[in-house]
């Protein structure tokens, strides 16, 4: 699908993915890569300029209502009408789908989100992660197959972070699909089956969490050289190191989650050479970096357009 805004805006560009029943997806990408607007269209809240969406066989703007029937959907903003209790929130959520009342299903979603103390409160008197766990027990209240978590855990506290993980695992275990966007590299590592990364609309990449991890996990070693030096010495053979800045920076790349770095092995066999250095930095690929390398990957490899 594709989707241009009034504006003229292309908040995405040719977007083909399908997501698979069970998982838990992560869409990562930065702030305006069209996430939400993603969302947006799957849920029905906005149209798609181009393209067809198929929620459990349902389309979803030909059939809106089957194809939303099957979604709960926690928004990124809290909305709900603060005067209602937390229980009549539920109920009232659940009613709007047609589904007919099941307090015992109400009453479990509001346990296994920590609400059940709450079930009596107006939701004005909650703190503002306890109104975020409104938003998830709305989502779950007409008991959907595929859940939508619209970055879940921005501006959120580390014991509502973990609690949210652990919900998703259970819901997991019961079969929902979950679909989750984030900008949180550390989100989608925890949390995640597979992970599609999306920037200016265009999806860049959808693969399984551990080969995006392995990738992610690049990590360089750059050594100040005291004397600079035409050529690697040899010896040094088997870190396959590379020489920056007109000999002056020895770099040392690894994988940082490897048991090994191979670190400390280098420092001695560079001592043992009387190689002498003056400082020494380490960096990481930020999300950035990986972006780009993306970007410029697919273009070298004349792969171009979507994924
Ligand atoms: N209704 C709209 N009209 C015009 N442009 C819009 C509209 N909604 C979103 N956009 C633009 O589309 C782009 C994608 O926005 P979107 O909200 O989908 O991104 P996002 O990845 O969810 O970002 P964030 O993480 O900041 O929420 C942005 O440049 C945004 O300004």
């Amino acid at each position: 699908m594709s989707k241009t805004y009034g504006s003229g805006h292309r908040a995405l560009d040719h977007v083909d993915l399908e997501i698979r029943r069970g998982e838990i997806f992560a869409l990562l990408g930065p702030n305006g890569a069209g996430k939400t607007t993603l969302i947006s269209i799957i849920c029905g809240i906005v149209t798609p300029s181009t393209g067809t969406i198929l929620v459990d066989g349902h389309d979803a703007v030909h059939e809106p209502r089957a194809a939303r029937s099957r979604i709960g959907l926690v928004p990124q903003e809290i909305a709900v009408d603060m005067f209602s209790t937390v229980g009549s929130a539920l109920r009232f959520s659940r009613g709007l789908f047609g589904k007919a009342p099941d307090q015992a299903y109400c009453d479990q979603v509001l346990k296994d989100l920590s609400l059940w103390d709450k079930r009596g409160a107006k939701i004005m008197e909650l703190s503002g992660g306890m109104k975020r766990r409104v938003m998830i027990a709305k989502a779950l209240s007409h008991e959907p197959d595929i859940l939508f978590l619209d970055e879940p855990t921005a501006g959120v506290d580390v014991s509502l972070r973990r609690d949210m993980w652990k919900m998703i695992g259970k819901l997991r275990e019961r079969g929902t699909t979950i679909i989750l966007t984030t900008h949180y590299i550390e989100e989608a590592e925890e949390m995640a089956d597979r992970v599609g990364v999306i920037d200016k609309g265009r999806l860049l990449l959808v693969e399984d969490k551990a080969a995006l991890m392995k990738k992610l996990g690049k990590r360089e070693l750059d050594l100040s050289l005291v004397e600079p030096m035409a050529a690697i010495p040899a010896g040094l053979e088997e870190w396959h190191l590379s020489l920056e800045d007109e000999g002056h920076r020895l770099r040392y790349t690894f994988d940082a989650q490897a048991e090994r770095t191979g670190i400390p092995s280098l420092l001695r066999k560079l001592g043992e050479m009387g190689i002498a250095f003056k400082d020494l930095d380490t960096s990481k690929s930020s999300l950035e970096d990986i972006f780009v390398g993306l970007v410029e990957h697919r273009e070298a490899s004349n792969e171009g357009g979507v994924a």
